[in-house]
């Protein structure tokens, strides 16, 4: 039997983070919506009790430092699952790039797995053994438009953001989340609006969304990158209705409602950097 998933990739419409948790991790609250740019995963059952990966991605570990290998583990040892799986992965979305592109591929494996051992797990059930993996992982189960919170394993599903085009643009720079969190101070960060948000989504009301984008890690990871703020900077100029970094970065989207302006933005970035993407969002489903 063969399993297809597809694992898109997110942007993150809000984020603030309120403060620093015991357990080391952050408390968020934070919008999250799904775009049209997804990796493709395919399951086939192995006969051995053996986990493979293979990739077209050059940049992707195979062994147990990829998330779909963890993924599959987490899910075996939460089941005791004797089985072998061979996963191949088509790669789209840019690696270390804020578009939570291996907590997607993790999360489409434990939908994917569900589906190839039969295991009858519901959605909820999955999201609770995924942040295990990390803590986007949970969100990326459902994937669509969510108002996430907690560590990132709290969810609250929202109607599909209001339709418009996103051109996203990743510097060639890497940047740890880690390294961000860990860099955050919470006398000067920006905390976004995250119910004007919310409410903005409800009420499907692009223009009051896009004031009140906002990301309180975006001044941390520009005081070490400033190219973040320069893509900004001739996003707005070459007519974007808003741009903003996405996660812990560097990708940064702009939002743009009509799509000759998204090309404009996409023209004008493309001279600057080489990895930049037009896509749409997503409808809920
Ligand atoms: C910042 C966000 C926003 O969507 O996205 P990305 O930039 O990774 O896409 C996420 O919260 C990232 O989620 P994810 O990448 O799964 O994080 P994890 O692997 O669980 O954690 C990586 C590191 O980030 C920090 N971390 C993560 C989540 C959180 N709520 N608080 C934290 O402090 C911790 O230092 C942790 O060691
Ligand atoms: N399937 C996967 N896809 C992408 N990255 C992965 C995967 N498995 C492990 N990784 C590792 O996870 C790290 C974060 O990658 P990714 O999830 O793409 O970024 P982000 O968390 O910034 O959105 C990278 O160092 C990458 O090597």
């Amino acid at each position: 039997m063969e399993i297809i998933e597809k694992a898109p990739a997110k942007i993150n419409l809000g984020l603030d983070a309120l403060y620093k948790r015991d357990d080391g991790y952050h408390e968020l609250k934070m919008i999250m919506s799904s775009v049209d740019l997804a990796d493709k995963l395919v399951f086939r059952e192995l006969p051995q009790d053996e986990v493979i990966i293979e990739t077209d991605s050059s940049f992707l570990p195979v062994d147990k430092r990829n998330h779909i290998y963890q993924a599959a583990q987490v899910l075996k040892k939460a089941y005791g699952i004797e089985k072998g799986v061979h996963v191949s992965v088509r790669k789209r979305i840019p690696v270390a790039a804020g578009l939570a592109g291996g907590s997607s591929d993790a999360a489409a494996t434990l939908r994917g797995l569900n589906r190839l051992w039969q295991l009858g797990l519901s959605l909820d059930e999955l999201a609770v053994l995924a942040v295990d993996v990390g803590s986007d992982v949970p969100y990326c189960v459902r994937g669509n438009t969510a108002v996430v919170s907690g560590r990132g394993d709290v969810l609250k599903p929202l109607p599909a953001m209001p339709q418009c085009w996103v051109v996203m643009v990743k510097p060639r720079i890497s940047v740890s989340t880690r390294t961000v969190f860990g860099s955050l101070s919470f006398n000067d960060i920006h905390h976004p609006d995250i119910d004007a948000i919310e409410a903005a989504v409800v009420a499907q009301d692009y223009h009051e969304m896009v004031k009140h984008l906002g990301n309180s890690l975006e001044s941390v990871t520009i005081q070490k990158h400033p190219i973040v703020q320069q893509i900004k900077d001739k996003m707005i100029k070459f007519g974007a209705d808003a741009a903003l970094m996405s996660g812990s970065g560097p990708t940064v989207f702009a939002l743009c409602e009509k799509y000759s302006r998204a090309q404009r933005v996409s023209n004008g970035l493309k001279g600057f950097c080489q990895d930049v993407h037009i896509v749409r969002t997503l409808k809920q489903g």
